[in-house]
């Protein structure tokens, strides 16, 4: 079972929203489609799930085209959120369920499994109004996942999240994977995503501006970060040509290089200075990478 996309583009009256995606997920990958407001991502969800025909190009899930007779084989949860706030969770759960074929007592019993799982079992006979915004989103994943979906659309599932229920969702999320569901998700805290995502692609209005395994990503980029620890003023550096940026603290500094040339050559100038206590060459984050590559603001 693979999630193929194949050159998509959309585009609303003369904006090119998505500019040719092309990507392949596999049975079981957790892939992260990631870019700053406006990027693209939601216009590509909708595409995948059959909601809008791409001005060109297709996907396939399975070598077929997810249409209205393939739903339940997917779970979407949409970034604007789309549940009934005068319905109780029971209610729009066994609505919303049956819709994707389910019966109603395998319903009732996936929804307490999940409820339990989330440690709010007390909501079953709640009206959704009556939650609060984060408990409200975890009734919106229980609509996206309790038919056990083989593709699952995650659109910024963490947002709006507390640590403690992000951390749950995380863990779900991740069960699920294991037991083989395929995950594509949105985010814009690229700590989730590098804790989540094996593989990601990043769009710049509409265009993938970086595409690949998250590690490989890491190892590969030019940019570096250095961790220096030294006794004396390390000001100097701004001056070094290759020097993106400098961060200092108490006993040392961050710099932000633009190449590993760039960092031996600070070695270089350090060491002629006097005794250095530390000199370590990181990757860059992701953090770091989104910036570098897309600009702007990621949530952190
Ligand atoms: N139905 C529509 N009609 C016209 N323009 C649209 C429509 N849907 C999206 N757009 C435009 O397409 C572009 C991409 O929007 P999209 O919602 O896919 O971005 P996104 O990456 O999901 O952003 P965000 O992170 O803010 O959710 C934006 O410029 C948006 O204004």
């Amino acid at each position: 079972m693979t999630l193929l996309i194949n050159g998509i583009k959309k585009k609303f009256d003369n904006h090119l929203a998505v500019d040719g995606v092309t990507l392949k997920v596999e049975k079981g990958e957790m892939f992260g489609m990631l870019g700053a407001n406006g990027a693209g991502k939601t216009t590509s969800f909708r595409m995948i799930l059959g909601l809008l025909d791409p001005t060109e190009g297709q996907v396939t899930w399975n070598g077929e085209r997810i249409t209205y007779k393939r739903t339940h084989l997917v779970g979407y949860l949409p970034e604007e959120r789309g549940l009934f706030p005068k319905l109780t969770v029971k209610e729009q759960l066994i609505y919303l369920m049956r819709l994707k074929g389910m019966k109603k007592p395998e319903i009732i019993k996936e929804m307490r499994h999940w409820l339990e799982r989330f440690q709010v079992p007390e909501y079953e006979n709640k009206k959704l109004e009556e939650l609060s915004k984060g408990n409200q989103q975890k009734i919106q994943f229980l609509a996206a996942v309790l038919h056990k979906p083989e593709l699952l659309i995650l659109d910024e599932p963490f947002s709006g999240l507390d640590p403690v229920n992000s951390d749950m969702l995380k863990k779900a999320v991740l069960d699920l994977q294991k037991t083989g569901t395929t995950i594509v998700f949105s985010s814009h805290q690229m700590r989730n995503v590098e804790e989540l995502c094996e593989d990601l692609i990043m769009l710049k209005r509409g265009k993938p501006v970086l595409q690949g395994n998250l590690r490989d990503i890491k190892r590969s980029y030019g940019m570096k970060s250095i961790s220096i620890r030294a006794d004396y003023e390390l000001d100097f550096i701004h001056s070094i040509s290759g020097v993106i940026e400098i961060e200092k603290h108490r006993d040392g500094a961050t710099v932000k290089v633009e190449n590993e040339r760039v960092a031996e050559d600070i070695f270089q100038k350090i060491t002629e200075k006097g005794f250095v206590r530390k000199f370590e060459i990181e990757e860059p984050s992701l953090h770091d990478i989104f910036i570098d590559k897309v600009g702007g603001d990621a949530d952190e």
